[in-house]
Formats: structure tokens, sequence, C-alpha cells
């Protein structure tokens, strides 16, 4: 009997399919489940038939429907597995497949597609114009590294004809997949030796015989990330019934070896920048550890309520639903863990509250201490350096590092500190209130008084934790192999948080990795987006030294963000719904569209014109009913995690962003007004890396300073 195998390609189409199409999918795919070779070749309804023309002499179409046509890749060399590769109307079926060809990559193994007859009619066209061209694209590279790396001789004559990415770019959409992922990485400036570990070694098999002389069965083994072999009509069954998910099935090798790595000796972490797949990598890691201790338990975390509600439902579906595996995993906040922590095991719970409340307080503070400090000072020392570093009394702040703070304080003043922070907490006592990070130093406390809860402990969105937060997942999971897998990106962080990993008892030295590929947005709109962070550094996850978005890439393409600036705030509104309306007629649906501004007020305007345009909305705020249609309107802080197929960014004025209340006076503490100003940066390049596929950023008045072109 032969097997079954489904492409990328064809998820692609069969996910806008009608549903009567899909039947027929369904139909058609269940004869190849049931019936031999002969009897498939034999199979009228089917009509299993060759392409005239075709490029790839393996090329069939299948009868679906009157009007539909599967097309599949048929073995001719003994072995036993067929390959839908896509769906589409009679004739562009037909268009589609004769300008096909599999092969299978010399260096990677795994097989490919190509547009052929594109690329031999755009090609010569390229070398024409190149030769008048002072340097070309892959000057630098010999023939034979390329052909190291996979590239063949159809491709070697194109990428030899290109002069700058521009041009890269316009034949990527041709190109054989893992071929053009070389070429991109090569452009970026990256060292062949490193493509060749980053890209063709994590995909070849160890066991790749000398030769490539792979059969189509090999080959199609040789391609997970791409082909998803089907074991059995059941399993096929299943995966077309359910919504398709891409990031269930097809791992980038990259995201495959982080995360089904069999063991960690210790704390894994991975980092990359926006849409790299971070999270997804940390869902398959959860299967893999479920599947590897028989009933240990595992914490999965982020940061905010909303996005862990996002992230059971993705578990769910990775995990297809089985009640006996998510019920040993807990998906919640570091923050509602420790709550849990803390009222399970002591008789009075105070409430936390909030960041205002707490200034207040602070203020408070202040005025009957008569202190010499601002209250935003106190509030800023008791995070960083009491809390951050626990410190329970005077005498150990007293001999504490202040480093980070860029103020100095002698005894006499940090006595007088810790007088407002006894002070604080007397306060707090007193009104039987507490604020989430002293809930969580009471969580690790508490933790570490009994035996480790966990047996793993997964970290999404690890950048903005406190140290007090990472005193709770520590003490969670007793130290030793798979004790914690961390991902992050330090560009994306948002509050103000410093950490050092490593004196929290977390060294992830040698067992640190980085995601490059970006699946969420366009190349158009990370080039954009990461250009507003190219003035500055950010520490790294661990924190010491710097990261780097070095080799950060899309293999997506699109349009240019649109970056508007307009005289007045109504002006600016205005065009926004004139947007918001061209992007439904465009075919979005509303909840694919986001809205983001720095403050919710900017927002009040922009809900209002919409729905005066009978556009309907919906404000993000904590946790949102997928199910309810309208555009989503959030502030960027309310964005981390999101994503939509358009965002349009608000108000990047001077005066908004960054917003100068939220930055500490340079006067007042040079480093904090740094970091203020960074984490601000970093606060608008998360609102616009949220973006699929359209990202506009408007303005009224003065541009924003961090916008490049105002720079
Ligand atoms: N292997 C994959 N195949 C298809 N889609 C993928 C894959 N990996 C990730 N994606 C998609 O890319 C998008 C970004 O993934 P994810 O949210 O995991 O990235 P992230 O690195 O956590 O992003 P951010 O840091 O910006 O929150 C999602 O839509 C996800 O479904």
């Amino acid at each position: 009997m032969p097997r079954l195998a489904l492409a990328q390609s064809f998820w692609d189409s069969y996910d806008t399919l009608e549903k009567p199409v899909r039947a027929g999918v369904r139909k058609a795919m269940a004869k190849f489940q049931a019936m031999s070779v002969a009897e498939l070749n034999a199979d009228k309804g089917l009509h299993l038939e060759s392409v005239e023309n075709a490029r790839d002499r393996r090329i069939r179409t299948i009868r679906i429907t009157d009007f539909w046509r599967g097309v599949v890749l048929a073995p001719d060399d003994g072995s036993d597995v067929f390959l839908l590769v896509n769906v589409l109307p009679h004739d562009d079926a037909y268009a589609w497949a004769a300008k096909r060809l599999y092969s299978t990559n010399t260096a990677t193994r795994a097989l490919e597609v190509r547009d052929a007859v594109a690329l031999d009619e755009l090609t010569p066209v390229y070398e024409t114009a190149a030769r008048t061209a002072s340097r070309r694209l892959f000057a630098d590279i010999s023939d034979g590294t390329l052909r190291e790396l996979g590239i063949d001789d159809q491709v070697l004559r194109a990428a030899r004809s290109m002069v700058d990415k521009a041009q890269l770019e316009a034949f990527s959409a041709l190109l054989p997949e893992d071929q053009r992922e070389v070429l991109e990485y090569l452009a970026e400036g990256f060292d062949p030796e490193d493509v060749y570990r980053d890209v063709v070694a994590v995909r070849r098999p160890a066991d790749a015989p000398a030769e490539p002389v792979e059969d189509l069965a090999t080959a199609i083994a040789n391609t997970p990330a791409r082909i998803r072999l089907v074991t059995g009509p059941q399993e096929l069954e299943d995966i077309l019934e359910k919504p398709f998910a891409a990031w269930r099935i097809f791992l980038h090798p990259s995201q495959r070896r982080v995360a089904y790595r069999t063991s960690y000796g210790g704390p894994a972490q991975v980092t990359g920048g926006p849409g790299t797949g971070k999270t997804v990598a940390a869902l398959h890691r959860v299967k893999h550890l479920l599947g590897r201790s028989g009933d240990g338990r595992i914490l999965l975390t982020t940061y905010t309520n909303a996005l862990a509600a996002g992230l059971r439902e993705m578990l769910g579906l990775l995990l297809d639903e089985d009640e006996k595996l998510l019920a040993r995993v807990d998906v919640t906040t570091v923050d509602a863990y420790a709550h849990s922590v803390v009222r399970a095991r002591s008789a009075n719970t105070p409430k936390p509250i909030g960041d205002r409340e707490q200034q207040l307080l602070w203020e408070k503070v202040v005025k009957q201490l008569g202190l010499p400090f601002t209250a935003q000072f106190l509030a800023q020392e008791y995070r960083h350096v009491v809390l951050g570093q626990d410190l329970r009394d005077l005498d150990s702040y007293l001999g504490a590092s202040r480093r980070g703070r860029g103020t100095g304080l002698g005894p006499a003043r940090r006595r007088e500190v810790w007088s407002g922070v006894e002070r604080f907490e007397q306060l707090l006592r007193d009104r039987k209130e507490t604020t989430h990070l002293r809930v969580c130093a009471r969580a690790a406390e508490l933790l570490a008084d009994g035996p480790a809860p966990y047996a793993h402990v997964v970290v999404d969105e690890a950048q903005d934790l406190h140290p007090a937060q990472w005193r709770v997942l520590r003490a969670a999971v007793s130290p030793g192999p798979d004790d914690l897998f961390i991902t992050g990106d330090p560009h994306q962080r948002i509050y103000d948080s410093r950490v050092s990993l490593g004196s929290l008892g977390i060294t992830t030295a040698g067992r640190s990795f980085r995601l490059r590929v970006n699946y969420r947005s366009t190349e158009e709109i990370l080039a954009w987006s990461t250009q507003l962070l190219a003035p500055v550094t950010v520490d790294t996850l661990e924190g010491e030294g710097t990261d780097s978005l070095a080799g950060y890439l899309s293999l997506l393409h699109g349009r240019r963000p649109q970056v508007q600036g307009y005289a007045t705030r109504q002006e600016e509104t205005k065009a926004l719904v004139d947007r918001v309306r061209t992007l439904l007629a465009e075919g979005l649906a509303p909840h694919e569209i986001g809205v983001c501004a720095r403050f919710n007020l900017s927002l009040d305007a922009a809900e209002e014109k919409l729905r005066a345009a009978g556009i309907p909305v919906l404000r993000v705020k904590g946790q949102v009913d997928q199910g309810t249609e309208g555009v989503r309107l959030a502030t960027m802080h309310a964005m981390k995690g999101l994503e939509f197929r358009a965002v349009s960014v608000l108000g990047v004025s001077e005066g908004a962003v960054p917003f100068p209340r939220g930055i500490t006076p340079r006067e007042a503490d040079p480093l904090q007004h740094e970091a203020d100003l960074l984490r601000e940066r970093c606060l608008l390049f998360v609102a616009c890396t949220r973006a699929r596929e359209a990202l506009s950023v408007t303005w009224s008045g003065t541009p924003s300073p961090f916008l490049p072109q105002a720079a």
C-alpha cells in the first residue's frame, strides 16, 4: 500500500478551501491509503494523470471536484510515498504544476521545490543587467563554497546574476527553500561556516550517505520542516478535521533542535527577535518533557493573564486536547502562581495594589518622614535594590551593591531610605495590602521550605521578569537537568526589571540558543522596525553583556510600512478610519486588524471614530474573548505577545513616545533616565513587530524622536 505525505504548500491552500472542496480532498486522500499503486492509476474518480510539458516528470494532478484539482508528486523510483503539494482550480493547477521542479538538496538532503520555468526566464534578464554592475551580491563566495552549502546549477546561475539584496528578494518566491535560506543568510553577511552550521547541518540527517542518491521517500523523510508523513487513515482524518496551525507540525530546524533536544544539563535559554517562534518552541518543549517524564508536573508561565489564556489554548491544540497530559501542566503567570502558593500556605493573604497606588503610598511616606527623596526615587530604590536583592533588614541594605543605580548613597542616606522602606511596608500592613513583588518574595520563601512542586518549569516572555519573580521560578523546581527552559527577547523589555540570572542560581552558559527566522512579519516590516533599535544596545536576557539582532530575518515579503505624519490629531484619526476601511475591503476580518497607541486616551478618540464609521471595535484590556468580532484596540503595553495581519500604531509624536512622565529626569538619575528611554523605545518596537503583513505608523505635529527619519 502506498503512503501519503502532505506538504506545507498544500496547507496554505487547504486552509482557504470551501467545505465541499475539503470533503473532496479528504475523499481523494483516503484512496491513497486504501488502494495499491496500480489501483490508484486505474481509478476513474481520482483520475491520476501526468501534466503536459511538466518540468518534473513525477508531477500528477488528481480530481477533487469538477472544478478543483490536487497536485501530487508521485514516486518513480520504486519508493512508495505520494506527496500532496497543492489544491487549485483546474487551469491554475495545471499551470502551477507544469512549472514546478522538486529536487533533493545535495547538502541538507531535504526535498525542495522551485519555479523552474520562472527561474529560467528571469536569470538571463538579470545577467544582462548585471554586466555593467560594479559588484555582485555573492562575489566573495566561491562556487565550491556555494555548492557545499547545497546550491545547485540552476540556482548558482541565478545567484551569480544578483547584484543586491533587492534582487534576491525578487527571486525569493522562485527558489528552492533551503537554498533560498542559505542565500538569504549569506546576503546578510553571515560567514559560510555559520550558514553551514545553522542552515545545513541542522537539517542534514546524521546518517546521510556521502553521495545524495536518495529516493523520494527518503527525501520526504528528510524534510520534517515542510512535509508531514501521514501514518494512517485515522491520523489523516484528524489532521484534516482540525483547524490547521502550521506551527504544530512544521518546525524550523532551529526550533526543533531546541525544543526536542532529549535533555539539557540545567537551565536552557532560547532568545530571538519578535516572531521567531519562541513561544512555539516553548510549547513544543512542554510536549517533549511530558513525553519524557512519567508523571512529573510542568509549570508553563508567561507575562500576562491574556497570554496565559492564549498559551493554554495553543497547548490544547498541540497535545490534541489530551486531558491526561494537559492535567500535568499549569499554565499561568508568575504572579498568579505566587499568589496561589501564598494563599495555599498562609492564613491571611493581603491584597496586592498596583503601581499607581504604590506611588501614592510612597508620596505619603516622603511627606510623613520628611525624606529628602522623591517618591519616584524611593519606589525605584525599593524595586531594584531592596526587592531586587531580597534585602530584609537595614544591615543588609547598608552593605548592598547599588549597581545600576545612577546616584551614590552614603550610610546616612541609606538609613533614611530604609526608614522609608519600613514605613512603606508598615502602611501596607496597616491597610492589609501588599504588592505583587512582595507576594513573590513570600512565595519563594514558602517554596524553599518544602519539596519543589514541579519537575520542569518553562518560562515564556522571560525578558520582563523581576528578580523576585525569578526566585519563585527557581524555587518551584529543583536545580538539575531540564529544570528551567527559558524563552525571551531582551529587545522587547518594556517593564523596568534588571536581572542577573547567574546571581539567582540560574546559569544557562553553554545552553543558550538563538532563533533567527521571523515567521510573523514581512522582511519590510522587520527591517523598518529593527531600525528603531539601531541607536541603542540592550542587555542580554541573563543580564551580562549585550544582545543583538544580527542575522534576524524574515523569508516573507510584502508592502513597505506606511510612515506618515499629519497636521492634527483629527486628520490622523480620519486617516486611520480610511485605512481600516481599505483593509476590510481587501478582505481582512476586523479581528485581524490591531490599532495601538501609547495611551488609552488616544485610543478613545480612535474608537469613537471607528464606531461612528460603523466598524466593530473591541478594546483589549486583559483577557479578550477571541470569538468577539471587532478591530482590536490596545495600548502598546497590551500588544505584548499578540499579532495581527495589519497594525496601525497611532500617536507616535514627540511628547507621547517617549512619554515624558515615564522618564526619570537625567539630573535625578542618569542611568535610570537612559533605562527609561530604552524601555519606551523597545515599547514602540514591540508595537510595530506585532504586524504580519501591513504596518502603519502615524503621528500628528512633530514626530517621535525615535522614528528613523526624524533622527
Ligand atoms: N514553525 C513554524 N511554522 C509556522 N508558523 C510558525 C512557526 N513558528 C512560529 N510560527 C508562527 O509565527 C508567529 C510568531 O511565533 P511566536 O509567537 O512563537 O513567536 P515569538 O518569538 O514568541 O514572538 P514574540 O517574541 O514577538 O512574542 C506565530 O503566528 C506562530 O504561529
